[in-house]
Formats: structure tokens, sequence, C-alpha cells
């Protein structure tokens, strides 16, 4: 995103001679501030009552004031003060809406509803009302400037980066993160934060120009910088009594000022047309999946023979009193295992239930639904009690998720590389110094050249973003791999080269995979066993060649002629 805003900045400035004469000036501006005690040797408190209020000349550029000093080096100077306050005022307000903004958006529940209280508070009342509020309170002087502004300033931050926070984190990508045991604060630092970037950029642009007025509106009404510390708002309210006999006094600054916040402000508009149309989508519900359930997960006692995922007698309902559907039971006592190199498909229409069950092997199910009876066990182990932390190890550890879209789980900011190396530092399955080895090992088994770790996800093609999710899944060699719907979004060649690998990959790794699809044809090629489902419950099971050789029940029969361009049954390893 930065490097889309230069790009995007520099485009726009070749377009816009305006625009390159603001910047040359204010660039110019700036650069005399900072280098002001190199650019003029002047001292800019010293007074000289012999030259009072003499007018611009070639010995004093800019006029002298009522004490005699220099405008031109007091102007300098005063810009150090005016921008270098702005400058920490800018980095206190973000970093503390940024904090505020992503752990309201993030956590969302009561830490939300606290923290949006608190801003709707301090944003009803004019801005600069509470600023000069404060800073009367604390005196006047540089620091009560600073923390007058950023008590004030933040909380319009903190709101607009909630509102990114809560779109952000509703990405598949950080879904993703999340089903794969990334802990909170690296899906913040990473992924949330790292996204927020382009935005936090225009708002400091863009406010930057508003501090500088705030500072020297505060400076002039005598609660800022005291005399006689040169800053442009003190200087334009000590030039405001002569400004009829030496109009110099007010025009330096206030030409000053005008200019950089001119500047702030077209630049800030040119950054927030080249960050617009973010791709946002998405509820925000996620968040409840963190409420832990009550008890801490019991010592696992893991029997050697225990399939990895057993769905017993699972009866899951919508609880969930506020839901229009409350009562509505959505799995009726489902009852299946999946075992050790054992590939089972889980076929079923639309709505019959497959993505739930395979929200229920990673604990991810969502109120308003809830697990109502029976148990789902991994590895022997029942994950009822278990809380988020118990499942934060499993995922993407032990048990593997590969989604339907790749692009969505897929992070736009961070190369290949990098994704795959947070899932390996997500858990300890790979020693820290065997991680760069693995890296090109996994990214080889998927069939991916190695050159692919430093590159994007848009750079690459629907069929290898889906190998970088599978490598992502199987990165810390888990026993168990969820597959929902993986193929659904790649033309037939890909499917097909998509489905031997991870037919392979189960063999080399002794996976058991959970592979879910509506189609028959794809379940055909993958699975060793196939469970079909309908509303919710389990029709019939078998060995895949068994069922679709010979179906026992109508409804199977009646998927296999549904089937398009398939009269009687498919064949398997048609697709
Ligand atoms: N939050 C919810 N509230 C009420 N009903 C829900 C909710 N979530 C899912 N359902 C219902 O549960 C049933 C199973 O949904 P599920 O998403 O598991 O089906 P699916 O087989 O994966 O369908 P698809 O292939 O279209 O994703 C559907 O009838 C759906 O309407």
């Amino acid at each position: 995103m930065p490097d889309r805003l230069s790009r995007n900045l520099s485009a726009a400035l070749r377009r816009d001679p305006l625009g390159c004469v603001l910047l040359a000036l204010v660039g110019a501006l700036v650069l005399l501030c900072v280098l002001a005690p190199m650019v003029t040797r002047s001292d800019p408190t010293a007074t000289d009552f012999a030259r009072m209020l003499t007018p611009p000349s070639a010995e004093n550029w800019l006029g002298t004031d009522d004490f005699g000093r220099d405008v031109f080096t007091r102007l300098l100077f005063g810009g150090r003060t005016s921008l270098a306050v702005a400058v920490v005022a800018v980095v206190f307000v973000m970093a503390i809406g940024i904090v505020v903004g992503i752990v309201a958006g993030y956590f969302g529940g009561a830490v939300d509803l606290v923290l949006g209280k608190l801003i709707d508070v301090l944003l009803a009342f004019p801005r600069l009302v509470l600023a000069i509020a404060v800073a009367a309170l604390m005196g006047g002087g540089i620091t009560s400037l600073i923390v007058a502004i950023s008590a004030v300033a933040w909380p319009a931050y903190a709101r607009i980066l909630r509102a990114f926070t809560l779109q952000v984190a509703n990405e598949g990508y950080v879904q993703a993160a999340r089903t794969l045991g990334t802990p909170v604060w690296r899906i913040l630092s990473g992924h949330v934060a790292l996204n927020l970037i382009g935005p936090i950029l225009v708002l400091a642009m863009l406010d930057l120009g508003n501090l500088i007025l705030a500072i020297s509106a505060l400076s002039f009404l005598g609660l800022g910088v005291a005399p006689p510390t040169p800053e442009w708002g003190s200087m334009l309210n000590e030039g405001r009594a002569l400004m009829e006999i030496a109009p110099w006094l007010v025009l330096a600054p206030g030409m000053a000022i005008f200019l950089v916040v001119l500047s702030a402000n077209y630049f800030a508009d040119i950054a927030r047309d080249s960050t617009e149309g973010r791709a946002v989508h998405g509820p925000s519900d996620w968040i409840a999946l963190r409420r832990p359930v009550a008890a801490p997960a019991p010592a696992p006692p893991i029997p050697d023979t225990a399939p990895l995922l057993a769905f017993e007698d699972v009866t899951v309902d919508v609880v969930d009193p506020r839901s229009p559907y409350c009562g509505r039971r959505i799995l009726h006592q489902v009852r299946f295992t999946v075992g050790p190199r054992e590939c089972v498909g889980l076929i079923g229409e639309s709505g019959s239930g497959k993505s739930t069950l395979a929200m229920l092997a990673m604990g991810l199910t969502r109120p308003p639904l809830a697990l109502t009876g029976g148990a789902v066990r991994l590895s022997g182990r029942d994950t009822a009690a278990w809380r988020w932390d118990d499942w934060r190890r499993v995922r993407g550890a032990a048990v593997g998720l590969v989604n339907q879209d790749p692009l969505s789980a897929l992070n736009p900011v961070l190369t290949i590389g990098e994704q795959i190396g947070e899932v390996m530092a997500a858990h300890d399955a790979v020693q820290p110094n065997a991680r760069a080895a693995r890296l090109r090992e996994v990214v080889d088994e998927v069939g991916l050249p190695a050159s692919v770790v430093g590159r994007y996800p848009h750079e690459l093609s629907g069929g290898m973003r889906q190998r970088v999710v599978i490598a992502m899944a199987i990165v810390n060699r888990p026993a168990l791999l969820i597959a929902d719907e993986p193929t659904t979004a790649l033309d037939v060649s890909t499917q097909r080269r998509i489905l031997d690998l991870i037919r392979d990959l189960g063999e080399h790794y002794g996976l058991g995979v959970l592979f879910v699809s509506h189609d028959l044809r794809v379940i055909a090629r993958v699975a060793d066993r196939v469970v079909i489902l309908r509303e919710g419950r389990v029709v019939e099971t078998g060995a895949t060649a068994a069922v679709f050789t010979a179906p026992r029940e109508p409804y199977t029969r009646a998927l296999m002629v549904a089937i398009p361009g398939q009269r009687r049954r498919p064949q398997l390893a048609e697709v």
C-alpha cells in the first residue's frame, strides 16, 4: 500500500504543475526551517531596539519586529517549533488512535462499547474548544500544547481506524490466519496494522495541516509556546497589534501557515484518491468465536487406535434467541470418522451442513449455532471443553485447513514466504533454525518454483495461490487436513492438478483428509470413503467405489443422475 501510495503520488505530481510548485515551495520552507541555524547567523530572540520595526530590506529580508528581532530568522526558528510540535503531536495522536481503534474494532463486544462511548463523548466537543480547555488547565507551554492537541485529536483517528479494522478483520486472510493458529498480537501487528498503513498515512497527511492550524491557534491565544521562543501562531499574535503599521509581522507567519496547511491538505487529497476502492466485505460476527467455553481442556488420554477426527452423533442447533431461526436443527446426530492415511469425501447439496461440520472440526462454530449433542473428537480427545487457546494450538499445527477461495485466504501485503513463515512461527512444530529449509521444502512439495517465496499473492495464478494455501496448511506437518471446497474457484484442468496434489500429499504425509465438496466427480477422484449428507443427516456412507457403483439410497442415485453430462453415475477419476 505505501508503495502504491508513493507511486500514485509521484504520478499525480507529474500530471500536476501546481502540485509541483506547491511541493517545491513547501519543501524549500521546511528545509530552510530545519537548517535554520545554518541558514541564518542571527539569534531569533536577540533584541536590537535601534532596528525596531524596520520594513523588509536587503539586510532584514522580512523586516524586524517591535524588539528589533529579524522576522526571517524568527520565521525559520518558529517553523522548527511549529513543525516539530505538529509532527510529535501527529505521532502521539496516531499512536493512541491506532491502538484504541484496532483494539475496539478487533475485539468488539464490551471493549468496543466502552471505547466507542469514550470516543463519542470526546467527539461531541468541538476539538479546538476542548484543546483550549486542556491547554489552559495545564498552564501553557510546549508540553501542554502537545498533550492538549493529542488528547482531543485521537478520537477521530480511533473511530476511522476502528471501521477499517472491522473491515480488514473480516477479510479471508485474517480469518485464515486465525484458523492457522496465529496469535492475536501477530494478527493485529502483521495482518491488521499492515493493511491499515495506507489509511493511516492518508489520515496523518490530512490532519497534519489541521494540527498545525490548531497549534498556531493555541499559541496565538497565548496557550502554546511562550515568548520569546518563536512560533508561527505566537508570531501572529505578537504582530496583530502592529498589523497596520508593520504588516510584514503577520504576513510572514500567516503565509507560512497558509502554505504548509494548503500543501498538507492538497497532498492528503491525492493520497486519499490513490487509496480509495479497497476491497472490503463480510459480516463481523467472528469475534464471538473467541468466547471461550467455561472449563479448561481435560488431560488428553489418546488411544493409539483413535481416528484423527470423529463426529459422534453430532447435533447442532440454532440456539441464539435473537436469531429468527432459533430452535432450528442444522445437524442431526451425524456420525462418521476420518482415520490416518484416509481421504473422506463429504458430499451434499448447498445447505446440507457440510461447512458446519468442517467448522466444528476446526473449533470455529459460530453463534447463533452451537453443538447441542454428541461429541467432536480429535485423535480421541473430546473437544467440547476446549478453550480458544487450546484450539489455537491445534489449528495450523495438528489440523490444517484449505479453503475455497485462495485469494481471500492470503494477505495481499505480505509475500508468500512471509505468510508461510508466519504459520511456522505461530507454532513450535518446526524449529526456528529449520524454518528456512522447511519453507523451501514445502514450496517444492506443492509444486511451486522457489522464486514464489518473494512474490505477492496478486502476482500468482489462482492455481498457484491454492498451492500456497495448501503449503500453509501442511507446513507444520499436521495429521489432519480439512479441505473445504478447495477446487470450486478453479478451472477444470487446475482443479485436476490440485486434487492430485492433495491426494499425493495425503499419501506422502500419511494425512487424514476430510474433503468437503458438492461435486461428486471431484470426490470420486480423491476420496477413499464418502459420506453423503442431506439436510443435516448422513444418508449414506461407504467406500467411494461401492457407493458410486451401487448406491443404496434413492437420494444418492438422484445426486448422481443430476451431474451435468452424466446420465447414470460418475466414473471414478473422471475429472
Ligand atoms: N447463522 C445461521 N443461522 C441460521 N441458519 C444457519 C446459520 N448458518 C448456517 N445455517 C444453516 O445451516 C445449514 C447448513 O449450512 P452450511 O453452510 O453448513 O451448508 P453447506 O452444506 O456448507 O452449504 P454450502 O455448500 O452452500 O456452503 C443451512 O441450511 C444454513 O441455512
